[in-house]
């Protein structure tokens, strides 16, 4: 009964601890089922009126979770219903590892900490991170690769042919390959631990990563584009003013960069990896769970999970 004595708010009871009512902790629970932030919160908000309401100083999370789950579909928000039950069982259940891959400059460390606080995941892993620690582990002269950029790796190739049509692809994938072992390595880790995490980086081209990971029901691969040259030099150039990402070091690599960006896109097509335009930062994030929370009803279907059980 600690916080009894410390707070007016209403108590949620579980198990094994307790806490005071949240608003933008329920609102969090219901963007992950695919409601609008601008909504969640005013939903949440009516969820408290009606708590207060009832006079309740104190709520047990089940009956919270029934309340909110049959307001929503009261409120004709049945498929957002359902996903908020789906979500609860996912995160308690499973470890959720999302891999958003993209050539530079097309969103992936932007869309990636979006929908970190969208799902609730508290880490996020960029592969530039990875790569560097690749860097203290293998020495320049066995993978010069390693040492460049992925549109400038290229020039790391030993006798390279300027008119070789996939030159810069070729220094790409070598680029590449030792930031492979690191992320495999997370994926495995956090497989292990049972903890969930967001890779995100130019450095997912889905064909390059170990095929068993591509049959784990909780890993889950998203590639981001851009199909237009203008929008995506644009991206550099807004980034350039908040950040110290060099803007002329990629405007002048950007043909190369858009030739990387066309190359994930047709391996992520061939392995059957969703590609996603990454035009407004709201849709992204919405088409990104939808196809998140899809890949998990599959898998609580196949589990025999039923609604029923959760409320
Ligand atoms: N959907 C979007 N709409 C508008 N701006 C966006 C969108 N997504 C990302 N941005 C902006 O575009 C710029 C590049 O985004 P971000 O840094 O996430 O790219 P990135 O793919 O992680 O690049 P890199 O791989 O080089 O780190 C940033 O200024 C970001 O705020
Ligand atoms: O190599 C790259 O494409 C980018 C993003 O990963 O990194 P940097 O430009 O900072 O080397």
């Amino acid at each position: 009964m600690i916080f009894d004595k410390i707070t007016d708010k209403i108590i949620v009871t579980a198990k094994d601890y307790e806490m005071p009512f949240s608003k933008g902790l329920l609102a969090r629970s219901l963007t992950t089922a695919g409601m609008k932030p601008s909504e969640a919160y005013i939903f949440a908000r009516g969820i408290e009126a009606d708590l207060n309401h009832d006079s309740l100083k104190r709520i047990s999370k089940y009956e919270l979770r029934q309340r909110v789950y049959y307001s929503l579909i009261s409120n004709d928000y049945e498929d957002i219903a359902e996903k908020y039950l789906i979500w609860r069982r996912i995160l308690k259940k499973h470890s959720v590892i999302i891999l958003v891959g993209g050539a530079s400059g097309v969103g992936t460390s932007t869309i990636a900490f979006e929908l970190a606080s969208r799902l609730g995941i508290s880490s996020v892993i960029g592969t530039d991170s990875i790569r560097e620690v690749m860097r203290r582990s293998i020495s320049k002269d066995v993978v010069p690769m390693l040492y460049e950029s992925s549109y400038t790796a290229w020039r790391a190739l030993r006798n390279y042919d300027e008119d070789d049509d996939d030159l810069y692809i070729q220094g790409f994938i070598r680029h590449v390959e030792p930031v492979l072992l690191g992320i495999e390595g997370i994926i495995d880790r956090c497989l292990t631990e049972g903890t969930s995490v967001i890779i995100e980086g130019t450095h997912i081209v889905p064909g390059m990563i170990s095929d068993k990971y591509h049959d784990i029901p909780n890993v889950i691969f998203l590639t981001l584009t851009l199909s237009s040259e203008n929008v995506h030099k644009k991206r550099f150039i807004a980034r350039a003013k908040v950040s110290d990402r060099p803007l002329e070091r990629y405007l002048e690599n950007f043909e190369i960069i858009n030739n990387i960006n066309k190359y994930i896109v047709k391996d992520s097509n061939a392995h059957i990896v969703p590609v996603i335009e990454n035009v407004s930062i709201s849709d992204t994030v919405q088409e990104c769970l939808e196809i998140v929370t899809n890949k998990f009803n599959t898998l609580d279907e196949e589990e025999g999970g039923e609604i029923e059980e959760l409320i």
